[in-house]
């Protein structure tokens, strides 16, 4: 699945919710076992979330957007396929949750390439499920230090950390993941699924027992001025990099 969303695969309403059918496509088709998730934009992984969506928007817009953002990390976070990102470029926040809700990461070896859950730095905040994905992945004390510090990881220490599983040569990233690709899938299928259930559903469960008031929470929070005043702060200092 190469994602493309030009410049910067950030994760719109629209181009969230064609992930979503096209995994669902690949799920409810039995030919399909696994999927490698990397992107068509040099150099870009994932911008993450699209600040355009949650900035001078209207309640039902935000509340739209966020269920659809919770339905989209529900479905890579339980697929029954092996999902594997190839991680070809930088990667943050909504696109770094996407990455860790894979079953294996691969980076490409590229200084530029950081990866992390940065939210703090746009003076918003990683949601439960983000955080409990990314302590998951790298343990309680590497969390609470890169969540609070928003730290976007270099690849080397992405690997250090334990945030990606493999650092390879940026022209081997795709040929990496193919082959860790084989020892995922000479497991029998029912056994692996289940076990990935397994670890995974109690985190999964949490927010499905919460949907909704985690929607509420995120309309209120940012719906909030000081907060939309943030994020314009923000993104005009991305197109201000350019002059
Ligand atoms: C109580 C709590 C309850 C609930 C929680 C509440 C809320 C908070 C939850 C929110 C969780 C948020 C998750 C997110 O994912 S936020 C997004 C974080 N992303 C980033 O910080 C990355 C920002 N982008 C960059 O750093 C650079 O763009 C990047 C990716 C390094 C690429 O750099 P470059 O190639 O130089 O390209 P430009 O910067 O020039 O960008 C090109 C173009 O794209 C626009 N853009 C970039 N990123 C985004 C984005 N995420 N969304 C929308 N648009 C983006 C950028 O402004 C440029 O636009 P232009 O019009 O100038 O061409």
């Amino acid at each position: 699945m190469k994602m493309r969303n030009p410049p910067v695969n950030s994760l719109s309403l629209e181009f969230l919710t064609e992930l979503l059918i096209s995994l669902e496509k690949l799920e409810s088709d039995k030919a399909f076992h696994a999927i490698i998730l990397t992107s068509d934009c040099p150099g870009i992984f994932s911008a993450g979330l699209d600040l355009m969506e949650m900035c001078g928007r209207d309640p039902t817009h935000y509340a739209e957007y966020w269920k659809a953002v919770q339905e989209l990390w529900l479905r890579f976070y339980l697929s029954h396929l092996v999902v594997i990102s190839a991680i070809n470029g930088v990667n943050a926040a909504g696109g770094c949750l996407l990455a860790l809700s894979c079953d294996y990461r691969v980076l490409a070896d590229n200084p530029k390439y950081a990866m992390g859950l940065n939210e703090t730095l746009l003076g918003i905040i990683a949601p439960f499920w983000f955080k409990d994905t990314l302590v998951n992945t790298v343990g309680h004390r590497t969390a609470e230090r890169a969540l609070q510090l928003g730290l976007l990881f270099p690849p080397a220490e992405a690997l250090q950390v334990g945030m990606v599983d493999k650092v390879v040569p940026e022209d081997q990233v795709l040929s990496a993941a193919r082959s860790e690709l084989a020892q995922w899938l000479a497991i029998p299928g029912h056994a692996r699924q289940l076990t990935k259930s397994l670890m995974r559903k109690p985190t999964a469960d949490r927010l499905l027992k919460e949907r909704d008031a985690d929607i509420q929470n995120f309309v209120r929070f940012i719906s909030r001025d000081a907060i939309q005043k943030a994020l314009r702060v923000y993104l005009e200092k991305l197109k201000q990099k350019k002059t």
